[in-house]
Parts: C-alpha cells; structure tokens; sequence
C-alpha cells in the first residue's frame, strides 16, 4: 500500500527491499533511505541502502548466473524476455501508478512510458535470435577466418529518475538478449519502478542473479560497480558530469561505458515552417515529462518574421495547460523531481528575466507550493543567459530571435551538448542541409518527438558514447571475436 492512497491491483509489485540473486533482501546492517511523493511530500516507502559487500554479492551472483544464461539459445532467452514484455503490458496500470507515484509524470505520460519501456523489451527480444557472426573469404587456403559475437558478460546499469522504466529496459533488454547478466542501481528517487519490474522479469522465467536490482546511495554503489574487474561494461545514462566521473573511474579496469548523458536541445523554428505545427512541436517537445527529459527543447530559436506570431500563440497553449499531481484528471504538467530540481528552475529564469527576458506566460514557482512552477515562456532570450549554457531540466521555453539559416545553425551548435535537435521547415534543400549540418545524435524534422525502441538513440560531443535502441543497442552488450582455423 502507498501511503498516500494510491492501491495497487497487484500488490506484490510493492518492493521495499533489493532484488539481488533472485532474493528479496534487507541491508545486513538495516540501513535504508525514503522513497517520496513528489507531488505531496509524503513518503511512499522506505528501500534498503546496500552497502559495498552487498553490491559485491549480487556482482558474484550474476557472474555465476550469466554463464547459464549465456549457455542457453538465443530462441530461450527470447522466449523468456517476451513473457517479460507481455507481463509488464499486464500489468501496465499497477507499473504507471507507482511511477506517478514516485515520480510525480502525469498518469497519462505514465502510461505511455510503460508502453515505450516495454517495447525494448519486444524489441530487444527479437534481436537476441539476430546476432550473427560472419565468415570472411580465406586469404590463403590453409586457414579459415570467422568473426563471433559473444556476450561481454556482467554488465552494470546506473539509471536517471526521469525515466524509470524506460531507462532500465533500455539497458537489460539488449544486455539480456545478448547473454549478459546485469547489476542495476536505479535513482535513489525512483527506485519502486525498477524493483517492480524486477518482480516482473522473475516471473517472466529470468533466472536468479541474471537482473539485480540493487538500491543504495551513489557513491557507495557505484564506486563497487566501477571498481570490480567482473563487471566489464557499465551502461549509464544520467547528467554529463557524472559521466565523466564514471569514465575517469572505468580507466583502473578499462571497463567498456555506454554514456547517454545531458541534452541542450536547439528547436528551430525556419520562416517556412507551418507556425502551428511548429507551436505543437514545441508543446510536445519542451513540456514532455514537466521539462525533464534529456531531449526536451531547451532553446527555442524563431527566425524573425515569424518571431511574434509564434510566441504570441505558443504563450496562448502554454497558458491553459493544467499543472498538478499526476493521479489528478486533466493535469498536463507535475511536479519537479524535487527542490534543487525547483531551484535551478528559479535560477534560470531570474537569471534570463535580468538579463532582458521578457515573461510572455508563467515564470514563478506555482500556487500548489512544493515543487511545482508555472509553465512558462519567456521571449526576448540571449545567448548570454544561463537557460542557452545549461539544461534547464524544466517546463521554461527561452525563444531566442534570429535572421539567417546559418546563423541559426551557428546558435544551435554553439554548445558542448549534442543530442537531440529540432527544426520545423518545409523547404528540402534546407531539410538537408540543416540535418547534416547540426551537431546532435538524434535530428527530428518537423517533430517534437521522435522516441522509439526501433531506432538508434544516443548523442555526441558531450551527451555521450554509444546508441540505445535499434540494430545498434544490442552490439553494446556484445564483444566481437576473430577465430583463426588452421587446417
Ligand atoms: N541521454 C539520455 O538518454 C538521458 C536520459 C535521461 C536523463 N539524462 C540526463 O540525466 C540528467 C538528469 O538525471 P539525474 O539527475 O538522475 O542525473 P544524475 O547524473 O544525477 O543521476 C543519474 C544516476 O546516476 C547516479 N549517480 C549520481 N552520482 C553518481 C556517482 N558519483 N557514481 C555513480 N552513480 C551516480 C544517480 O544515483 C542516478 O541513478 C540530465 O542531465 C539528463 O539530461 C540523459
Ligand atoms: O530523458 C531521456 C529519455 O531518453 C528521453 S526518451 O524518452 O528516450 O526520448
């Protein structure tokens, strides 16, 4: 039972204790941390704070477990991630209300995560029975040359709380198609969503020690992750710095890092573009996930002829949208993870109306007080404004004025964030152009969303290392061996 009334149908999706070699579990020495409501403030529940040993254990029990799990067909472990697939679409509801819970996204926005969550695991099901090697074309007759793919073995997982389905499924669904067995420490924010799934995956057939869920503070759980030489790939995903911090501590075993990191999305709005599809763009875009999502507009520029319009009729939709916690009908937009999140939201928009902002709409922390703030767009932006520079991880829309294409580009990347772009044109010649021109992993034309398990996700610069989704995902998860066969 949530405390704060919200009942599950199935109850024992309800964890407050790791997941670690198939064993529910407490910390040996009892300590444990709060899960909050971030719409209320209540606690929700209370999970365990693993220490180093504990973390250690579940790292020897995947090991173990992985060389069986590696053993078995590829057609097994598909079978099995399927039946994974199938029971979290069964239990869709249950997995969106402890989400909103814990996370504070709208029900709706919920939903739709478990949905998107869910179809890695599909996905990635398939892919397990496509993982093939090659036979290269003898240079001389007394040798036959072939290239296997094998697993790379026990693989870490250190998740974000903007995503917490997603951002896991996005990880073990490859990993475990592959053969790998994970360790997985979701934010200590959202830790309930992971620890369900993990209820899932053993029903689902997972055999024990190959998905732990292991809970516990950062910077005791993931030094044991880095420093263990059987943990031979960490896949992350989470804010830039913490990043680079794991990529100086994967060096002492020169551990293999999937990095998806911060985001600084540019949205360009081109004097071609239809302006209300461009508006919409921005809607979906900018306020997904109150703001915090890696790929959300974070700088919205609009070429000068059509700068008035498109403010004026984004301030007007952004507006009327209804800001409240996720489980109540209507609400668009919830509460910030928490109050730091709160106060770097502050930050950027008394930084951005000092310096010469104008705020068309919103601009203030909301009437419901906690961690909510107004919806908010704010015109008349400049680059030298902090809300350009940072992520500002919340529902503000900056729009920048500009007047050329090139000096749109020029704008878009000047940031050391490459991830998603956004552009709204109807002109081919500058589709192309633009496309290739701007720095990002991820380009979506004439969209605000673009999210997907078929397609190859990921940044350059400094958002990252690596692709999650698509052909791509799973060759993280894998090691490529050349076999040299004397005759
Ligand atoms: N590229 C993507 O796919 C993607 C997706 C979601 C979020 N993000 C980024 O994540 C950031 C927001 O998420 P966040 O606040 O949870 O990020 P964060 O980096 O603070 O935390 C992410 C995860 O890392 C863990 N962590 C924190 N310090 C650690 C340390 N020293 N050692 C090991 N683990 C540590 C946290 O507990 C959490 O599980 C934003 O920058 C956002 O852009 C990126
Ligand atoms: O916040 C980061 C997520 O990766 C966004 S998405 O849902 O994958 O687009």
């Amino acid at each position: 039972m949530l405390t704060n009334t919200v009942v599950l149908k199935n109850r024992g999706l309800l964890r407050q204790q790791a997941f670690v070699n198939g064993q529910w579990i407490d910390a040996s020495n009892k300590d444990t941390y709060e899960v909050l409501n971030p719409a209320t403030g209540a606690v929700i529940a209370t999970v365990p704070s693993l220490s180093a040993d504990e973390v250690e254990l579940a790292i020897h029990g995947a090991a173990k477990a992985q060389k069986d799990w590696a053993a078995k067909t590829a057609q097994e472990r598909s079978r099995i991630l399927r039946r994974w697939f199938e029971l979290m679409h069964e239990n869709a509801e249950d997995l969106a209300l402890l989400m909103t819970t814990e996370q504070g996204k709208p029900l709706a926005e919920a939903r739709g995560e478990v949905a998107y969550a869910a179809s890695f695991i599909e996905w990635f099901s398939e892919e397990a029975r496509r993982v093939y090697g090659r036979i290269i074309p003898q240079p001389s007759n007394d040798r036959r040359l072939m290239v296997m793919k094998q697993p790379i073995g026990v693989v870490g997982a250190i998740t974000p709380w903007n995503f917490p389905a997603a951002m896991l499924t996005r990880k073990a669904g490859p990993a475990l198609a592959a053969g790998c067995a994970m360790v997985a420490k979701p934010a200590e924010d959202t830790p309930l969503t992971a620890l369900a799934l993990g209820v899932l995956a053993a029903e689902a057939g997972v055999p024990d020690g190959v998905l732990n869920i292991v809970t516990g503070k950062p910077d005791v759980v993931g030094p044991a992750l880095m420093g263990s030489s059987i943990v031979r790939k960490v896949s992350f995903t989470g804010s830039t710095a913490v990043g680079k911090l794991l990529m100086r501590q994967a060096a002492d075993t020169v551990k293999k890092l999937s990095l998806e990191l911060g985001g600084n999305a540019p949205f360009i709005v081109f004097d071609d573009a239809d302006v209300d599809a461009a508006v919409d763009g921005v809607m979906a875009s900018k306020y997904r996930n109150t703001g915090q999502t890696c790929v959300c507009a974070n700088r919205i520029f609009v070429q000068s002829g059509i700068y008035d319009s498109f403010t004026q009729k984004l301030a007007e939709k952004v507006s009327t949208m209804k800001v409240g916690a996720g489980t109540e009908d209507g609400v668009v937009q919830g509460p910030l993870i928490n109050k730091a999140a709160l106060e770097k939201v502050k930050r950027h928009v008394a930084d951005a109306k000092a310096k010469g902002g104008r705020v068309l709409t919103g601009g203030d922390v909301h009437e419901r007080g906690g961690s909510f703030f107004q919806p908010t767009v704010i015109a008349d932006a400049t680059p030298d404004m902090q809300v350009f520079v940072e992520e500002t991880f919340g529902p503000v829309a900056p729009i920048f004025r500009f007047e050329t294409e090139d000096e749109a580009v020029a704008l878009a990347n000047d940031t050391p964030f490459g991830l998603a772009s956004y552009f709204f044109s109807r002109d081919l010649a500058r589709i192309f152009r633009a496309a290739e021109a701007l720095e990002s992993g991820i380009v979506a034309v004439n969209s605000g969303v673009f999210s997907t398990e078929v397609a190859p996700f990921g940044g350059v610069k400094e958002s990252g290392l690596g692709r999650e989704g698509g052909q791509e995902g799973i060759e993280e998860y894998l090691e490529t061996k050349f076999l040299c066969l004397g005759l």
